[in-house]
This record gives C-alpha cells, sequence and structure tokens, in this order.
C-alpha cells in the first residue's frame, strides 16, 4: 500500500489547462484554484442528474492565503492511469469575449507567439507588425485549426501509461486523424473503447434529464476519459469555469451551430461526433487489433498528429 501510494502520487499529472491551476491533496482530492463561477456550477451538480458524471465536490478551503475548491481526484486509486482530455463544443470563448475585442480590444504578444509557433502564415499583415492578436481572434483560430469548430469538441492532450504526455493536437482536425489518436489512447483494445462508448451513451442520457445542462451554457468544459492497467475505464465532465446560467428567456438545444447572441455551445454536436469517432475506432480496432497504421508508439502519433511529447514532470504537489 505505502509503494502504491507512493507512485500514485508522481503519476498524478495536470495534462491540460493553466499550470499550476489544480493540486494534489491528501484524501484523494485534489485542490482547484477557487472561481466563483465554477464553485456554483459544482453545487448545482451534486444534485442533479449528472451527478456520476462529475467529480465529487467537497466544498472550499484556504491554503496559504489561496482559496481552492476540494475535488474527488479522479485519477486516486488507478494503476497506471491512461488518460485524455477533450474539451467538449463549438466555441471556447464566451460572447463576452466579442464585446471586449470590440468595445476595448487588448492585443495578446502571448497568444501572438503560440499562433506563429504552429503556423507562421496564420496572423494577418497588421497582427504580423503589431506582434499580438486579441484573445479573440486566437481562440477562434484555434477552434477552428481543430476539430472544435467543426466536430465540436477538440483534444487537448494525453497521457500514456508510461507516463508520456502527447499534447499540443492544434491540428487534429480531421476525422481520420481523431480516430487515429483515439486508437492509440487506448492501444487499439476494443473493450476499453466499449466502456467509453457506454459512458457516452449514458451521459447524454443524463444530459437530456439534466436541469443543470438545460439552465447553462457549456464552454471550455471538458470530458476527462482515464483507464488503467486493471482494465478500469470512466469518463467524467471537469471544468465548469466558463459555464453560465442563461436568461430565463433562452432555450438552449445544445445541437445547433452557434450564431452570436445565441448562446448556443454545441455541446451535443461534440458529445455525438465523440460517439460515432469511438465507434468508428471500436470497429477498426476489431477488425484490425495489430494494425500498423494505427501508431502506438507516442513518438510516431506525435509526428503524425503534429502533437509534440513532453517526458511526464513529477510535480511536488501534495500539500
Ligand atoms: N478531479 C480531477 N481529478 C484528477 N485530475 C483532474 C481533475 N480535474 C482536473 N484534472 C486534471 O487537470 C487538468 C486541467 O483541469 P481543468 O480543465 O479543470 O483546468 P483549467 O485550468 O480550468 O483548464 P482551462 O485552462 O482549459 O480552463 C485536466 O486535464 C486533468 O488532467
Ligand atoms: O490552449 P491554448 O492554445 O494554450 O489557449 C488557452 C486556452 O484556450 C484556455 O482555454 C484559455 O483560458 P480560458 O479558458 O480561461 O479563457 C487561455 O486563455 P488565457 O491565456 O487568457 O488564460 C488560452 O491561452
Amino acid at each position: 500500500m505505502m509503494q502504491w501510494s507512493k507512485r500514485r502520487q508522481s503519476s498524478w499529472i495536470q495534462i491540460a489547462g493553466h499550470q499550476g491551476n489544480l493540486l494534489l491533496s491528501e484524501g484523494g482530492e485534489v485542490l482547484k484554484r477557487f472561481s466563483e463561477v465554477e464553485n456554483s456550477c459544482l453545487q448545482a451538480l451534486m444534485s442533479d442528474s449528472l451527478r456520476d458524471f462529475v467529480p465529487q465536490y467537497y466544498g472550499h478551503t484556504c491554503r496559504d492565503g489561496e482559496n481552492y475548491i476540494r475535488l474527488e481526484d479522479l485519477l486516486s486509486g488507478l494503476r497506471r492511469p491512461v488518460i485524455m482530455d477533450c474539451k467538449m463544443g463549438i466555441r471556447t470563448y464566451q460572447e463576452e469575449e466579442i464585446n471586449k475585442a470590440r468595445i476595448k480590444p487588448s492585443l495578446r504578444t502571448d497568444m501572438y507567439q503560440k499562433m506563429v509557433k504552429v503556423d507562421p502564415s496564420a496572423p494577418s499583415v497588421e497582427e504580423h507588425s503589431q506582434r499580438g492578436v486579441t484573445k479573440l481572434r486566437y481562440m477562434q483560430w484555434r477552434d477552428s485549426m481543430s476539430s472544435s469548430s467543426t466536430l465540436g469538441f477538440r483534444i487537448e492532450g494525453i497521457m500514456m501509461e508510461n507516463g508520456n504526455v502527447l499534447k499540443g493536437f492544434n491540428k487534429t482536425r480531421t476525422t481520420n486523424q481523431v480516430i487515429d489518436a483515439l486508437l492509440c489512447f487506448t492501444k487499439r483494445q476494443p473493450h476499453i473503447l466499449e466502456v467509453y462508448h457506454s459512458r457516452l451513451l449514458a451521459l447524454r442520457e443524463a444530459l437530456m434529464e439534466s436541469e443543470f445542462f438545460r439552465t447553462h451554457e457549456v464552454i471550455g468544459s471538458s470530458l476527462l476519459f482515464v483507464h488503467d492497467s486493471a482494465n478500469k475505464a470512466n469518463l467524467w465532465m471537469i471544468d465548469f469555469g466558463k459555464t453560465t446560467l442563461t436568461p430565463e428567456n433562452v432555450h438552449l438545444k445544445h445541437d445547433v451551430p452557434w450564431v452570436e447572441g445565441s448562446w448556443e455551445d454545441g455541446y451535443l454536436i461534440g458529445l455525438e461526433s465523440l460517439t460515432s469517432l469511438i465507434n468508428e475506432a471500436i470497429k477498426q480496432a476489431r477488425q484490425d487489433p495489430n494494425s500498423s497504421n494505427t501508431n502506438t508508439d507516442p513518438k510516431d502519433s506525435d509526428k503524425e498528429n503534429g502533437a509534440t511529447q513532453t517526458q511526464s514532470e513529477t510535480h511536488e504537489l501534495t500539500l
């Protein structure tokens, strides 16, 4: 038990999102930097039909002068977990970002640099000369370069069981690229893919019944897929930092394209795409379990997807 606990702590990792936003805590909990918006969502979700698809919420706490939300550690008890973070929705920015860009456009040099790194020809002549882009421009470009705009979700990062992290699926956009990534993530194991498939179907049912989903615009939220060497597999909804209550007169469908002012997030478009691509991956895995077309070596898959790979860092996260 001692050894297990030691190993698990060093294999805990945050594969996406703002680095340093999450800390591993004791007692099977993680702490996430406090946000009023996310805290309210989690509170509401604890009595919603989506509860089983959300990490357990234990309230909030203060450590070293910082406020944190206390959440169930979804990696707790897993042996060499394999993780994938998929950001859901056809857009990952809130409508208020549009107003900010119109009323008070401020240029982001960091975002310009991230853009140039992926595609030096992406910024316009003006943006090159300013060496900056607005956040709206960057987020829209990110959504259109990846599969967000077309498929309604994108892969943010994957950690393989050896701790290698694949990041930067910025250009993973076509269905074939996504299926390859899914086959790589699951090492073509049909039974793992099947568990994910049935969980996605169950999630859809829970969403249909959910009061929370009916009344919230869900932006930038992820599905965290996790399986381990003991063949446990599950997925959860995480990250509600940009999920907001809609006005009473707004009735979201979640499965239609967004137009400005509609609040639509396209969450169900993403869920539908993911479900059907996992179904396709199951077919391919069953037909050809040892295919050499799909790279199970993250280094090769890395090249194909344009993703970057980093060795998992061992964070000293226990507070
Ligand atoms: N409850 C949890 N248990 C285990 N790992 C988690 C949990 N919540 C988040 N993580 C890890 O942390 C990562 C980032 O989480 P999250 O998306 O909530 O952070 P964020 O900083 O709000 O992200 P963003 O920058 O996209 O808004 C996830 O990809 C996952 O690896
Ligand atoms: O994934 P990338 O390409 O690194 O881009 C980041 C990503 O879109 C985050 O969702 C966003 O934070 P929010 O969701 O909180 O807006 C962040 O904005 P930020 O730099 O303003 O935090 C972006 O930099």
